[in-house]
């Protein structure tokens, strides 16, 4: 593994762990990169990014005040982008997601601690441009867009909604006299909120508004508004921006607010690839689908599958590399205390967050592909596959979000009280992945949407009608008889389905009994959306499962066996983990016994002893370069305590040798002066 300091000294037990990893840590890199091509270009990408220092601050960030804090990070992302336009750009030409490869993004992460204040330019403002306009329209903002001549962001949570898309109270009012749009937020609650880079950063947003035309309102449609001047950046007129305030994390996003007062733009400014307003105001529906205006929302969903995996692989590695230089105890009287990663506890506690990260990242390629599959069919006009990979992203979305969040919130307990500091490099991790779990759309709003689906799909499944790939397994939900359990990782996945699809048909009972019981479909809906949200997690559970599973066997047909025996391990360990944490669900829908539960549970703490010597060579394989991880605990070095005695010295409070406030309260207090 290459390291960007070939000469340094590492700790001795770390080096001991990595002279005990029995397999290729090169292939396992390559099968997360997916594949070596794609390992030596993000090589050379992070080379040309990191190498000269330019990520580095001279301060940390979390000594600086907020103003101070987004103007540094305003700084670092200017030279990141200038260095995407010059030194990246030829060699970003990976297998990427679309204007900018998830490998830039990533090597953006050495920039920042928390996130750039352009991210909702390249997540949002650019993938709207490119999947809402016209072709005019993008020949004329796109290259704009892309060139960073004008930063833009994404507005379309108000302070009243952001769920609720259609309940958006923004208006766009046509006005075929000048032929412009009259944007107008009417009440408190319609003031935009949230929307990144917006505060201060951006000159242009995509606004969503209620479109107004000849009287008529036809929902929510997007526009490209200007808000600051081109040259000087003031807010326009009939323009009220501002900052919200401080928040858990995306503490240099400067997340905004907006309203407009009367505020008009060009006609050509509605964003008209599925909708158009005519000079004369008539109202023309493109799009066969009414919701592909929601468009960049399932792709940034599809995106965060893979952003999250990628911070569950820094916390495992920070909480793995830790916990193989940590010594705490003494069990055993005679010999020296152990390193924490030897306690089955610990190991519990991390080795899934190591297979979790693989299944994300597996997945998130494999939801990439659908997802490419999906817009291929679309361009020639057919939305039939839309549906189910709405239901598919929506879910995947959920539970990825979630689950990381949850294990890496693991780690930092893995860590004792080192992971609390910010300069573990944990808590930041955190307050970034939490937010994914909201953002986007909330977790249960999501499942429900997947339920939905699921529901659609049981039904037809009942009239034996074909169903779509993802759901297929409904077709065996009306055996009668309990599904057999058998413990192989096929076995599992079969139980997986068989609980999701268990779930479903219970949902689908009460929600029938009790719609026979007098309550309209709405309500009996609403009184079952707990199991329907569970339903929608075991369907989601099975979909990765199976996913992981396939794709580990296909990316490992060609690889030593050790890299084959090691993978096989986490993929083994996933399933077991789940059906552990579901034993109740599986006495219920499958034929397991109280002594398979019993021996499950002896084999995966066998398992974990299996992989705890290639414990550190997993997260090593990770090849995350410590300008990324930004961790006092998880350098590849393992030099913890000496980082974090120097971070400590670091602190400004550390400056001067008696403090200020000694002087004006201490002093008077303790003297009875105060
Ligand atoms: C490559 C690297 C680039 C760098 C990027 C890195 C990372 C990027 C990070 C970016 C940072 C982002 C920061 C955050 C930004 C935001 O949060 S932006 C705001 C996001 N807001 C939301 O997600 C709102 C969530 N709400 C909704 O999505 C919808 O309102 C709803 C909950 C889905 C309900 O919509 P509604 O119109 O009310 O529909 P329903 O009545 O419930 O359903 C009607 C039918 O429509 C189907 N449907 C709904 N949505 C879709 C869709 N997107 N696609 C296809 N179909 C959809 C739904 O299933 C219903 O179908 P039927 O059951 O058949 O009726
Ligand atoms: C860090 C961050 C960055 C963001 N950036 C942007 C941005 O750039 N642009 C932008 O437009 N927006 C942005 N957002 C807003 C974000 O998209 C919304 O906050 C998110 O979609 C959730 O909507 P909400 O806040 O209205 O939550 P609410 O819908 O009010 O959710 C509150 C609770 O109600 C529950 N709930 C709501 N509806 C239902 C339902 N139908 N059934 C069951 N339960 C329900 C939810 O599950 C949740 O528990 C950002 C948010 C965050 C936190």
């Amino acid at each position: 593994m290459t390291q960007t300091n070939n000469n340094m000294t590492v700790n001795p037990d770390l080096a001991m762990e990595r002279a005990k990893c029995n397999f290729n840590v090169l292939e396992v890199t390559h099968i997360f990169d997916g594949g070596e091509r794609n390992t030596l270009q993000r090589k050379k990408i992070e080379d040309v990014a990191l190498n000269s220092g330019a990520s580095k601050d001279a301060l940390g960030e979390e000594h600086m005040s907020p103003k101070e804090k987004y103007e540094n990070a305003v700084r670092k992302s200017c030279i990141y982008a200038t260095m995407m336009k010059n030194e990246l750009a030829e060699l970003s030409g990976l297998e990427s997601f679309g204007v900018s490869s998830p490998v830039i993004r990533r090597t953006a992460d050495a920039f920042f601690k928390e996130v750039s204040p352009f991210l909702l330019h390249l997540g949002m403002f650019v993938p709207t441009i490119m999947g809402q306009c016209t072709p005019e329209q993008q020949s004329y903002w796109l290259p704009r867009a892309l060139d960073m001549q004008i930063i833009g962001t994404y507005a379309q949570t108000e302070l009243g909604h952001g769920t609720f898309i259609r309940g958006l109270e923004t208006t766009a009012t046509y006005d075929p006299e000048t032929e412009e749009f009259v944007l107008h937020s009417p009440t408190l609650s319609s003031y935009k909120w949230w929307a990144g880079g917006l505060g201060k950063t951006v000159n242009y947003c995509i606004v969503v508004a209620q479109l107004y035309t000849k009287g008529e309102c036809h929902g929510t449609h997007p526009f490209i508004v200007q808000i600051r001047d081109e040259d000087t950046h003031v807010p326009l007129p009939g323009i009220k921006v501002g900052e919200i305030g401080p928040k858990m994390g995306f503490n240099t996003a400067d997340n905004g607010f907006l309203g407009f007062d009367h505020y008009r733009i060009p006609r050509e400014h509605m964003l008209m690839k599925n909708a158009q307003v005519l000079k004369d105001g008539t109202y023309v529906k493109v799009a066969r689908h009414g919701k592909l205006t929601y468009g960049t929302m399932v792709f940034v969903r599809v995106v965060l599958v893979n952003e999250v995996a990628f911070n569950l692989a820094k916390a495992s590695t920070i909480a793995v590399r830790y916990s193989a230089i940590r010594r705490q105890s003494k069990p055993k009287p005679d010999e020296v205390e152990p390193q924490i990663l030897d306690y089955v506890t610990q190991q519990h506690k991390l080795f899934i967050a190591i297979a979790t990260a693989h299944a994300l990242q597996l997945c998130s390629t494999w939801l990439w592909e659908s997802f490419s599959a999906v817009l291929a069919q679309m361009k020639g006009g057919n939305t039939d596959t839309l549906p189910e990979f709405h239901a598919l992203s929506s879910c995947l979305k959920a539970i990825s979000t979630s689950d990381s969040a949850h294990l890496i919130e693991q780690c930092r307990h893995a860590c004792g009280g080192h992971g609390y500091m910010i300069s573990s490099g944990i808590p930041n991790l955190y307050n970034f992945v939490s937010a994914t779990r909201t953002y986007e759309g909330d977790y249960t709003v999501l499942l429900l949407q997947t339920a939905r689906f699921l529901v659609k799909a049981y039904e037809q499944a009942e009239a034996k009608k074909p169903l779509t790939p993802t759901v297929s397994y409904l077709a065996h939900a009306f055996s009668g008889s309990r599904a057999t359990w058998d413990n192989s990782p096929d076995g599992i996945i079969r139980s997986f389905q068989a609980l999701a699809a268990g779930k479903t048909a219970v949902c689908v009972t009460n929600m029938r009994k009790r719609m026979r019981a007098g309550l309209s479909q709405v309500d009996a809906w609403e009184m079952s959306t707990i199991q329907l949200v569970a339903a929608a997690e075991a369907h989601c559970r099975a979909v990765i499962a199976d996913t992981y599973r396939k794709e580990i066997v296909r990316l490992t047909a060609n690889s030593s066996p050790n890299v084959k025996v090691v993978m096989d391990q986490l993929t083994t360990l996933y399933l077991y983990y789940w059906a552990l944490e579901r034993t109740g669900d599986l006495l219920m829908f499958t034929s397991v016994s109280q002594k398979d539960l019993v021996d499950l549970q002896i084999a995966y703490e066998e398992l974990l002893l299996k992989i705890r010597p290639n414990a550190v060579g997993l997260v090593d394989a990770f090849d995350l370069r410590d300008e990324l991880l930004h961790s006092t605990l998880g350098s590849y070095d393992g030099r913890v305590y000496e980082r974090l005695m120097e971070e400590a010295l670091k602190s400004p409070m550390n400056k001067e040798p008696v403090s200020d406030a000694y002087s004006k309260y201490l002093r008077p207090m303790m003297k009875g002066k105060l």
